[in-house]
């Protein structure tokens, strides 16, 4: 089932057409769905009864809109900076929900981490566990810390987003966790209450998942043999989704597999954070055709979006799948779908075939996750507008950037002629 669907010709947002929102917000601009968030949130939460827990991976879509519609149905958070606790808290989600996870945590946000009492530290490094005990200390108050163990298992995924092989630089190296397990038990300050990994992003396969999972277990039953209890298990976040024929597990399958695994440790809780699962194909990015140019060899669509808006095809070579929003009598033609960025590499789709004329409206789908939230104001471009949907309504949640957004805290210095 989708949320975005062609009625009539014309691609609807839920109830309403695209190219009505297209009009009232202008392009380009990004729209979500609540009902398909709140839907893929559910696939996870009915199969995660309690004590079990997901945790929504604040980093993939952080808008306040999002993060408030997934707190209204109970959710945790995972979240990796100061920052996204600061949202997560604004948006009505409860800091006893957060997990924290990050490689680099400042003094500033383990402090500001502690003032709220978030639910765990999940923790990357001896050194960042040091700091957590002293801040602790010197704040009269208890962390609970997780290690973020690294199990070096291949996560089958492009090399930018994986991270559980040794060489990333995520997570404690598992021969070194049960010291650090033992080096913790004897700091103050602290409560362990778990273990974590997370071995990449956009896993189309439950194996990998699996053999992290067999890793974290043995861990488990090695720390037990020397008095250290937990109470959870954090599997992280990374199950895929479909941008063009991938075929992930269905989200019960894959924790159906994860909770049989761990059958034969019923004290356990299991934690999970996705991100992606639960935003990308909740949202579109919408864009107008500005020309059709073609060179000898080649056709290009040039569209009002561009890398700064969403960067993941020129990042990761992904796929996103671009439609035309009404069905179009142009002819047919196979070229780049490319936007104004002075890159060579700002495209959002390659030898593409599409119906097409200027002015058109495209839609580019599954760009709900790493979408806006990698934006950026490249070539001083404002960044777009995020639209959520909901039944017939459709709610401005951020406002297009103006020029005095683009350049704000930007200062003159004095001229060259007044010194
Ligand atoms: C620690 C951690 N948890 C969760 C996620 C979310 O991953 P995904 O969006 O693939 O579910 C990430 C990002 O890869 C991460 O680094
Ligand atoms: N930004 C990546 C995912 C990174 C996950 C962060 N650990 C993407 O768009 O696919």
């Amino acid at each position: 089932m989708s949320e975005f669907e062609f009625r009539h010709g014309v691609m609807h947002a839920e109830s309403i057409s695209v190219p009505d929102l297209a009009a009232r917000f202008g392009t380009p601009c990004y729209v979500y769905s609540r009902a398909a968030i709140a839907r893929n949130w559910k696939a996870f939460q009915d199969h995660l009864p309690a004590p079990h827990k997901a945790c929504y991976a604040v980093k993939a879509n952080s808008n306040l809109a999002v993060l408030q519609v997934l707190a209204e149905l109970g959710a945790g958070f995972d979240v990796v900076s100061g920052g996204e606790i600061a949202r997560v808290l604004k948006a009505g989600g409860r800091a006893q929900d957060i997990v924290f996870s990050g490689v680099g945590k400042s003094e500033h946000e383990i402090r500001y981490a502690l003032e709220h009492d978030i639910g765990q530290f999940n923790v990357e490094s001896d050194a960042e566990l040091d700091r957590i005990s002293a801040i602790a200390v010197a704040m009269d108050t208890t962390a609970r810390v997780s290690f973020r163990v690294n199990p070096d298992v291949d996560a089958k995924t492009h090399p930018y987003i994986a991270t559980g092989l040794e060489a990333n630089k995520f997570g404690i190296p598992m021969q070194d966790a049960l010291d650090t397990f033992k080096r913790a038990a004897t700091l103050p300050g602290l409560e362990i209450v778990g273990a974590d990994c997370h071995i990449g992003s956009q896993l189309t396969e439950t194996q990998p998942f699996l053999d992290a999972l067999d890793r974290m277990l043995a861990l488990v039953d090695a720390l037990e043999a020397i008095g250290i209890t937990l109470k959870h298990l954090d599997m992280g976040g990374g199950l895929g989704v479909t941008y063009q024929s991938e075929q992930p597990p269905a989200v019960g399958d894959y924790i159906q597999a994860l909770l049989a695994r761990m059958a034969s440790h019923p004290h356990l809780a299991l934690y999970l954070e996705p991100g992606r699962a639960i935003v990308a194909n909740a949202g579109i990015l919408v864009t107008q055709v500005e020309y059709l140019k073609a060179s000898r060899t080649k056709h290009f669509v040039m569209v009002d979006a561009g890398m700064n808006d969403l960067l993941r095809p020129s990042l990761y070579q992904a796929f996103h799948d671009i439609v035309n929003v009404c069905e179009s009598s142009a002819p047919e033609i196979t070229g780049d779908v490319v936007g104004p960025v002075c890159e060579t590499g700002d495209f959002l789709g390659q030898q593409r075939t599409l119906r097409v004329a200027a002015g058109d409206l495209l839609a580019v789908k599954s760009a709900g996750a790493y979408g806006f939230v990698m934006s950026s104001n490249y070539n001083t471009r404002p960044r777009p507008p995020e639209v959520m949907v909901d039944g017939n309504e459709a709610y401005l949640i951020r406002a297009r950037e103006t020029l005095e957004d683009v350049w704000r805290g930007e200062t003159l210095i004095p001229a060259q002629t007044e010194k």
